[in-house]
């Protein structure tokens, strides 16, 4: 549309829903073109001056002042990594990390450890900050050393390891020597790294973050643990392997667990104090006077209560701040810790069920329609036929008996819903039956958000 044309009403696509909705709601019994006018009121100011569009710009911050809620929003998002004087709570588990890697000062061989625990505990965040620190009290004594992490999630095979290993050292010492970005096999790449450490370094730390996610886990530990060993470096490489699964040492052959003896640490889930401390830190990401009582203890509780991930924590109160942002209003409030729990939850849901097919998404609709307040449990055939209607309703083709059992068996591998076992007795038949475990109204916002035709079916959004 430019910038003369009327907006047609109903289908003028730069004006949301909740816009229109907010519009009706402050200015009951509007008309059909008041509403239509305050849509040309929007387009008009934003052609007049596009640093103040009133689409992004809040009424008041014209003068480009930030908003009312937010001082440093940054300071809450995922990204930022807490400063050495504001890691809480993990203070014994820095020191016993500390004590395990520190022979590499003294030119010695560190010793491997493995990390266990929940997520949003301090895992990553306790081995880097114990890395980077060897790694500067190395180098001030002469002993040049570096630290590398990787991500195993997203460098899910040996080969992607070994090149990110090659690359963040080739980075990290400046060396001229060009590694490709394809085309090699791990070996190469293993090459590479040594070249680069017997050049620049005498000690390297290698964080593996989420090491059960490679395929080849066991060769890639063998590869490092006996690297010194086997000749191909002269440096101590010492390894921090980091895993949620607390079964994967055991899981290691034994070749590979004879080669690099591990020292193991768990990190537990953290206490309400713990968490309202980390909260607490973070707190200049609000104006002053903006968070009210109760607001970051009410965090805490319910984050410890929960789950007792730090991460989770910190994304519901930066959430919370978004929606009273988005309200306009003056405070953050327990009430919008209320609304914030529940869509971080509802985030949550929507990535465990990203990756699912859109047939997936219906069979998790259906059984979240059936599940009433008092969440009952319901029967393959009983789903079945509803999910039947599911599919009426929105013009799909229904998959056999057969496969939706088979997805409602995943969604119960993946924590959103169980399965139980029935019947069997005397004369009976055996047949499953299932539960949704997730809230039944954090589940069908997620679905319904996560799926066109379910969108549409419920006029945009399903309200919770
Ligand atoms: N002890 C702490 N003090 C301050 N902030 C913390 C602490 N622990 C965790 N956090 C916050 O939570 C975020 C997540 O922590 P971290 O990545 O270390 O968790 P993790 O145990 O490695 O979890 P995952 O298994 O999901 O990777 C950190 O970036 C930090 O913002």
């Amino acid at each position: 549309m430019t910038d003369n044309e009327e907006p047609d009403g109903g289908g003028d696509s730069s004006i949301t829903d909740q816009q229109l909705d907010d519009f009706d709601t402050n200015r009951e019994g509007s008309s059909a073109s008041e509403i239509s006018s305050a849509s040309e009121e929007i387009q008009r100011q934003d052609s007049d001056d596009p640093a103040n569009d009133p689409l992004f710009v809040r009424e008041g911050n014209e003068d480009g002042s930030s908003t009312q809620i937010w001082a440093d929003r940054d300071l809450l998002s995922i990204g930022t990594v807490p400063g050495p004087d504001r890691i809480v709570g993990r203070d014994t588990e820095i020191q016993s990390v500390a004590g395990e890697i520190r022979h590499l000062i003294h030119e010695s061989q560190p010793n491997h450890v493995v990390i266990y625990g929940e997520t949003g505990t301090g895992k990553s965040l306790v081995s880097r900050h114990v890395s980077d620190r060897l790694v500067d009290t190395a180098t001030a004594r002469n002993v040049p050393a570096a630290s590398v992490y990787v991500e195993c999630k997203k460098n899910n095979t040996e080969t992607r390891v070994a090149r990110t290993i090659a690359r963040a050292l080739s980075d990290k010492s400046d060396s001229d020597i060009d590694i490709p970005r394809i085309g090699l096999g791990s070996a190469e790449y293993y090459d590479y790294a040594y070249d680069i450490i017997d050049e620049y370094y005498d000690g390297l730390i290698v964080i593996l973050d989420e090491i059960d996610m490679v395929d080849n886990a066991e060769g890639l530990l063998h590869e490092l643990s006996r690297a010194r060993e086997a000749g191909h470096t002269d440096a101590y490489i010492g390894i921090i392997a980091i895993s949620n699964d607390i079964d994967f040492g055991q899981k290691l052959n034994a070749r590979v667990q004879s080669s690099m003896r591990t020292t193991d640490f768990v990190f537990e889930p953290y206490q309400s104090d713990q968490i309202e401390q980390i909260l607490e830190y973070r707190r200049d990401a609000f104006h002053d006077g903006v968070v009210q009582d109760g607001v970051i203890t009410e965090t805490a509780d319910r984050s410890a209560d929960e789950h007792g991930d730090a991460r989770k924590a910190v994304d519901v109160l930066r959430i919370a701040g978004d929606i009273a942002d988005d309200a306009d209003a003056e405070v953050v409030s327990p009430k919008h810790v209320d609304k914030a729990v529940k869509r971080a939850e509802v985030n949550r849901v929507k990535e465990t069920i990203e990756s699912t097919s859109p047939q997936s998404k219906l069979v998790l609709y259906t059984l979240g329609r059936l599940t009433g307040s008092n969440n009952r449990r319901f029967r393959t055939s009983g789903i079945y036929s509803q999910y039947e209607t599911t599919c009426g309703d929105v013009g799909a083709d229904p998959l056999s008996y057969d496969r939706v059992s088979q997805i409602l068996s995943t969604f119960a591998l993946m924590g959103i819903s169980e399965s139980h076992q029935v019947g069997g007795g005397h004369k009976q038949g055996v047949y499953l039956e299932h539960q949704l475990i997730k809230d039944k109204d954090v589940v069908m916002k997620a679905v319904v958000e996560s799926d066109e035709r379910l969108s549409e079916l419920h006029n945009g959004t399903y309200e919770i």
